[in-house]
């Protein structure tokens, strides 16, 4: 293992959620910011990183990887007695952890970024008003999917199980509070980690 190296944009979900694994981590790393305003992601350069054209991308050494929920996967099984223990070895407990990480990307992600984009993103690049029929429509698919999602937490305090793991650092991004009781409590919880807070404060030096 080598030099860290997070290539991203602070105001990027996904980039924030890697680098609020290596805060939980508790790992030195250089956050090389990519000016996606000039389109630097979709140059030559960064193409060799993620031939996607989409960051973050991330180096250890001689490992170079792209898609967020991968690279924090690595950072907590490389780095696994490091921080906070974010992928669990008891067999039951990994099962579990691996079925709500998948709920995160398949399920709760393109409703919850569709929201997203309509509201805060698309007026904030210039794309104009937010389309109300996909709002509406984005938002009930996400209603249905948070009604699990309380059922699952009135049970268990955390996704992941009785402790914080990756499946619930991979929703930071995109965790907005909500009126579900047990949704909000989880909500709240998560974005209060040092590490997320930590992941937020790099938006300060954003160009
Ligand atoms: N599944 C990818 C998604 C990456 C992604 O959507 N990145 C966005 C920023 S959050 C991006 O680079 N957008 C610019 C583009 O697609 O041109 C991941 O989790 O890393």
């Amino acid at each position: 293992m080598g030099v860290l190296k997070l290539h991203g944009h602070p105001y990027s979900g996904a980039t924030l959620r890697v680098l609020s694994v290596l805060h939980e981590k508790g790992l030195e790393f250089e956050f090389v910011p990519i000016d996606l305003a000039t389109g630097e992601h979709k140059k030559e350069h960064f193409l060799s990183l993620n031939p996607f054209g989409q960051v973050p991308a991330f180096e250890d050494g001689e490992i170079k990887m792209f898609e967020s929920r991968a690279i924090t996967q690595y950072l907590a099984h490389a780095y696994a007695d490091r921080g906070t223990e974010l992928l669990f070895k008891e067999t039951k407990k990994m099962a579990e952890m691996s079925v709500w990480a998948e709920v995160e990307a398949q399920k709760f992600d393109p409703p919850a970024f569709k929201v997203v984009f309509e509201l805060i993103l698309k007026p904030m690049i210039g794309g104009g008003a937010a389309d109300e029929a996909t709002v509406a429509e984005q938002q009930a698919a996400l209603s249905k999917v948070l009604d699990v999602y309380e059922a699952r937490l009135a049970g268990s305090s955390y996704l992941s199980g009785d402790s914080f793991g990756l499946a619930d650092a991979h929703h930071q991004p995109l965790a907005a509070f909500d009126s579900r009781p047990y949704v909000s409590r989880w909500a709240a919880d998560i974005l209060s980690r040092p590490a997320w807070v930590n992941a937020l404060a790099q938006q300060s030096n954003a160009p």
